[in-house]
């Protein structure tokens, strides 16, 4: 056949393709529809029910329009004849014993889409790609694969250039009709635990780890939608870059958050100086938390003088000390622990007191115990409960603390600071201490976590967690007996649903829980205690011990995908290898996959960076980039006060894609970010402005700044190069 008729016949199908989604759009749309009409007659049973379909139905719809630009993007020639349409979703022929129509990408006959090779072709003939633009196929191409034909093994594919070579929009995009063999092999990885995902710019190593979310969503929907999944990337300007692609498939139980959106209630951006980082992010901080913890449970030197009606008992160290090794032996957290200190205080006062009022009349061993004894010692009990200055002793030996008071107080005050850091050298306390009004710091985020350990909720909100904890089961074995029911009565528009769209009956509990109407995202953002089925963290080389010590917190099942290149490392308390980080928590137990192909920066760019990686580590490797663009990266050299000027010539010659001025911040240029604001970004043209002050600050940051660009880059500077960026003067 020639290419003309087999692109009309695959727009045919494809258009048939887009007709059954729009048959299933409008059935859904009416399904819809009834379900938020259906009378419930106030029912608790019957709005239960009608909520569990109106939500079923709403996600349902939202996968259906997710799928609408692409909806199908190739398709499997096997040799056996068959033909397998790939696409966002899989659609199916309900009349004819629902034939697959079209191939959800997740699914494993899709595999071969990505994986077959000439050398080992799966039993594919050729693989075919659409170009399309929103519901139009605008060409095709094929690769053969069987027999002995041409290898599109190991040239990169029409389908793949025209992906990386596109101008690239103001979100990143989805790259499903694209992946590549070793990107799909990580995609799919069975394993359930720890993959480390590392490589150097450009390797596509965030696009796989979203691509995994939305596959782990797919294959383990339940798990994963029950609790949700939590991605965690450097700055607000990288999650808005990469929010729109779990969206575009379809997916959106996920839950986004920079490092300092950690602690709930709190968000921050402001970053420590070098030495407070490096310090907050020891796990060595935890003895000082701990310190410092202790230091709030005080002996009031002084005894403190407890005035009843008929007599005042002192509150003196002795007591105390006893009170508190009482508590402390709990093992309890401080808050917790505050009752058993209260309640010993309280016992040996009473009896203070009971011997003062009774000097005289009840003086004698057997009277301890007697009834009249015993009415005495009630008496001064209640007084004791209403006694003010006991109460306010307690609060002063043994304050309940909340995360915030307790970190706060530590860091802006230098006697806490001199004691928690007791044995440590000047200089360390000295790094962390707070200026009285400084804002909280990313830095501060894990500390404010574990302080949330030390120190516990407190009876009252311990009582009231048991009681929401009970509440939650209850309703889960509810929503159980729901679900037997609805499957039982065999409706046959509600199996459809169990098959697209699982659910559970907790997560069914969890939905509806009592009067709980946020969707899962707000409620996991909420909850300190949250714990999430997956965590992708995205460049994870920027992550202290204790930002890690928090994510493995939030996730106990210890489901992560964790992305980074240690060459891009710029924050002192970062990783300098995975295995010290992760062996902690998993012993041996992680996946360690990496990238090397450069999808974003063509080869020009990369010689000049390599430069900049070797100043990094000798014997780092850059990764191969994918393309040459034929373009060497240009140099500009002007004096200082021509440098805005400069710039603004240099961008005005960009006038297509998008492009981004790297300076460091201090130089004041107009529209500039800096390069830490570029961490895991990428735009078409990028200006990098004075390398050498760049460089000063760090040879990743500089590193980082150069390999954003997909097309061009142009270096302005006024103080000579770098001698690291020789390739880019000559
Ligand atoms: N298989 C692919 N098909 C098409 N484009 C791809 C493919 N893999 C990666 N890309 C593109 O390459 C670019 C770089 O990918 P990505 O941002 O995931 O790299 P990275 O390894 O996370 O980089 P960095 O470490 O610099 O943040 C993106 O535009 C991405 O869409």
């Amino acid at each position: 056949m020639s290419k003309q008729r087999e692109l009309r016949a695959e727009r045919d199908y494809v258009e048939a393709l887009y007709q059954r989604l729009d048959a299933e759009r409008e059935s859904t749309a009416a399904e819809l529809t009834t379900a938020m009409k259906a009378e419930t007659g106030g029912n608790t049973e019957a709005l239960f029910q009608r909520d569990v379909a109106v939500n079923t139905l709403r996600t349902k719809q939202n996968r259906l329009h997710a799928a609408d630009g692409g909806l199908c993007f190739g398709r499997l020639a096997m040799s056996d004849g068959e033909r397998v349409y790939i696409g966002r979703i899989g659609l199916f022929d309900e009349e004819d014993d629902y034939r697959p129509l079209l191939t959800d990408w997740r699914a494993p006959a899709s595999r071969a889409f990505y994986t077959a090779t000439a050398a080992r072709s799966e039993g594919v003939a050729f693989r075919r790609h659409f170009l399309t633009r929103g519901r139009d196929v605008l060409d095709l191409s094929d690769e053969p694969l069987g027999g002995d034909s041409i290898s599109g093994d190991s040239e990169a594919s029409t389908a793949l250039l025209n992906a990386v070579n596109a101008p690239r929009a103001e979100a990143m995009a989805d790259i499903v009709s694209t992946i590549q063999a070793d990107q799909d092999e990580i995609i799919r990885l069975p394993h359930h635990g720890v993959v480390v995902l590392d490589g150097g710019p450009g390797t596509g190593k965030t696009a796989v780890a979203l691509h995994r979310v939305a596959y782990l969503l797919y294959t383990q929907r339940e798990r994963m939608s029950r609790s949700g999944v939590l991605i965690v990337g450097p700055n607000a300007s990288f999650l808005r870059w990469i929010g729109a692609v779990l969206p575009s498939l379809g997916e959106t139980d996920v839950v986004f958050a920079t490092p300092g959106e950690l602690f709930p209630g709190l968000r921050t951006t402001r970053q420590d100086d070098a030495d407070a980082k490096r310090i907050k992010g020891s796990l060595d901080v935890l003895a000082v938390l701990a310190a410092a913890v202790a230091d709030r449970q005080e002996l009031p030197g002084e005894p403190i003088p407890i005035e009843l009606d008929d007599v005042t008992v002192p509150l003196d160290d002795e007591l105390v000390s006893t009170a508190r090794e009482r508590a402390r032996s709990t093992g309890l957290p401080h808050n917790d622990a505050r009752p058993a200190f209260r309640k010993h205080v309280v016992e040996v006062l009473v009896e203070r007191a009971v011997a003062d009022i009774g000097e005289g009349w009840l003086d004698e061993p057997e009277d301890r115990g007697g009834p009249l004894w015993a009415d005495l010692a009630e008496d001064v009990l209640h007084e004791l409960k209403q006694s003010q200055s006991l109460a306010k002793a307690v609060d002063q030996l043994w304050p309940h603390l909340t995360p915030t008071e307790f970190l706060h107080d530590l860091l802006s005050d230098e006697t806490r600071l001199r004691a928690a850091f007791h044995g440590r050298p000047d200089a360390d306390w000295q790094a962390v201490h707070r200026r009285l009004g400084d804002a909280w710091t990313v830095s501060d985020v894990p500390l404010l976590d574990e302080a949330v350990d030390l120190l516990g909720e407190g009876p009252a909100t311990a009582r009231a967690q048991r009681a929401a904890e009970h509440e939650r089961r209850r309703q889960a074995k509810y929503a159980a007996e729901l679900m037997e029911i609805l499957g039982d009565q065999g409706d046959p528009d509600y199996e459809q649903l169990r098959v697209t769209d699982v659910v559970d009956a907790e997560r069914l509990a969890d939905r509806h829980g009592s009067g709980d109407g946020r969707v899962l995202a707000e409620r996991a953002a909420a909850d300190r205690d949250w714990t999430y089925g997956h965590i992708v963290v995205d460049e994870a080389q920027e992550l202290s011990e204790m930002d890690w010590r928090l994510l493995m917190r939030r996730c106990p099942s210890k489901s992560f995908t964790i992305v980074g290149d240690l060459a891009q490392r710029e924050s002192p308390a970062g990783s300098r290898a995975w295995e010290p980080v992760l062996s902690r928590y998993v012993a041996q137990r992680w996946t360690f996959r990496q990238l090397t192909v450069n999808y974003r920066t063509p080869a020009e760019i990369m010689d000049v960076a390599a430069g900049v990686l070797a100043e990094i580590g000798p014997g780092l490797t850059p990764p191969t980039s994918i393309r040459s663009s034929g373009t060497r990266p240009s140099t500009w050299h002007v004096p200082v006060p021509e440098l805005a000027e400069t710039v603004a010539k240099a961008r005005a010659e960009y006038t297509s894609g998008t492009t981004a001025v790297i300076a460091p911040a201090d130089l004041g240029i107009e529209g500039s970010i800096s390069p830490y604001e570029t961490k895991g970004l990428e735009f078409d043209s990028v200006i990098v402005v004075e390398p050498h002050r760049i460089l000063i600050d760090g040879a990743a940051q500089l590193y980082v700044a150069l390999t954003r660009a997909t097309q061009r880059l142009t270096i302005v500077h006024s103080e000579p190069l770098p001698e690291c960026l020789a390739a880019a003067g000559r």
